[in-house]
């Protein structure tokens, strides 16, 4: 199946009304609109909603109004009922060069403050504010897959390390580019990327000589769990994923996204405590004696119909 003939046949629908020539326009369950210009938001099928990066021109390059359309857009898609699983991709030749430098520029030399005090808490806030940028991502219950083609740089990494499951395609590389620029990265990959890949060393190596890390060497060191020889497939198999996900239970689904990126904050004595906490209703759920109904019968998860959440 493609994203692309999928997607438009869903132009229609209520939720999600695709990409038009202003942006794309969201509606919350509430029925509140949003307009985006940065992202794209449709649903390519039942349960899965895809975002997209959506500045080709200026490849992805992610400006001022990206972090907060992408506040609303998962905060949306967090209580979205019809919504199962999320897939994040780049529109274009890649998928983005991190933070727009024409804007990182301005907003550094426009800090505004009375004295060192001052600018230095605006400027706190204003890191804050790029950090919520992809910590909204790991805060939605609704798993996420990072779909990377081409160039994925700089924020871009901050982006991905806060989804729940990588894939890419074969030309994709990787940069922690902020020494680069003078600066050490400061929304997410320093915390998240050595959770990520196992090694220190290589997450040290990466970050401070700012080497490009190909795809065999990302899916070798675990920042990848696929590599698909080009986009078209990769989406397909994004799509295929998504499925999968979106046909399991979501009181299950959920529930294990948010235990996972708990026990990786935590001891294991506490996350157990906080499993046997959390299970001790979600166990109640319909959905158990009707997976375990259907698996007696040899049935697929897919086949059982479990209610949205
Ligand atoms: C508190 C928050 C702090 C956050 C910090 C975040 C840090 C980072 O994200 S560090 C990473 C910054 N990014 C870069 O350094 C990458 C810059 N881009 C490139 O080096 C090249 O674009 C690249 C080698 C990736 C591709 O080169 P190519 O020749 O294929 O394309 P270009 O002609 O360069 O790009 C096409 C148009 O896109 C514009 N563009 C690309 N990247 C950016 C960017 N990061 N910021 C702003 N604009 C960008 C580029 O200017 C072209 O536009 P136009 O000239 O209008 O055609």
């Amino acid at each position: 199946v493609r994203l692309t003939v999928a997607r438009n046949q869903d132009l229609s629908a209520d939720l999600f009304t695709g990409v038009c020539q202003t942006g794309s326009v969201m509606s919350s369950a509430g029925g509140s609109t949003t307009r985006f210009t940065t992202l794209s938001v449709t649903r390519p099928a039942d349960g899965i909603t895809h975002v997209e990066l959506n500045r080709p021109d200026k490849s992805n390059a992610m400006i001022r109004a990206f972090w907060s359309e992408m506040v609303d857009c998962f905060n949306q898609i967090a209580v979205d009922p019809r919504c199962r699983v999320v897939i994040f991709s780049g529109a274009g030749k890649l998928f983005s060069t991190g933070i727009d430098l024409m804007d990182l520029t301005s907003d550094i030399r426009q800090l505004a403050g009375d004295d060192v005090a001052r600018v230095s808490w605006n400027l706190r806030r204003f890191i804050t504010m790029g950090q919520e940028t992809f910590s909204v991502i790991e805060k939605c219950p609704k798993p996420v897959i990072a779909a990377v083609h081409g160039a994925c740089i700089g924020e871009g990494v901050d982006l991905i390390t806060a989804c729940d499951i990588r894939l890419c395609t074969q030309d994709a590389w990787f940069q922690v580019k902020e020494v680069d620029i003078g600066l050490a990265a400061d929304v997410g990959t320093l915390q998240r990327l050595p959770r990520v890949i196992g090694s220190r060393s290589l997450v040290s190596e990466l970050a401070l000589t700012a080497r490009k890390m190909f795809s065999d060497e990302a899916k070798s060191c675990g920042l990848v769990s696929k590599v698909f020889a080009d986009k078209e497939a990769m989406m397909a198999g994004a799509l295929e994923m998504a499925s999968e996900i979106a046909g399991r239970s979501p009181v299950a689904v959920q529930g294990t996204k948010i235990n996972l990126i708990y026990s990786r904050d935590h001891s294991v004595p506490d996350s157990l405590d906080y499993m046997a906490t959390w299970n001790m209703s979600m166990l109640q759920t319909h959905d158990v004696l009707k997976s375990a109904q259907a698996a007696m019968e040899k049935k697929s998860p897919a086949d059982v119909p479990f209610s949205n959440m």
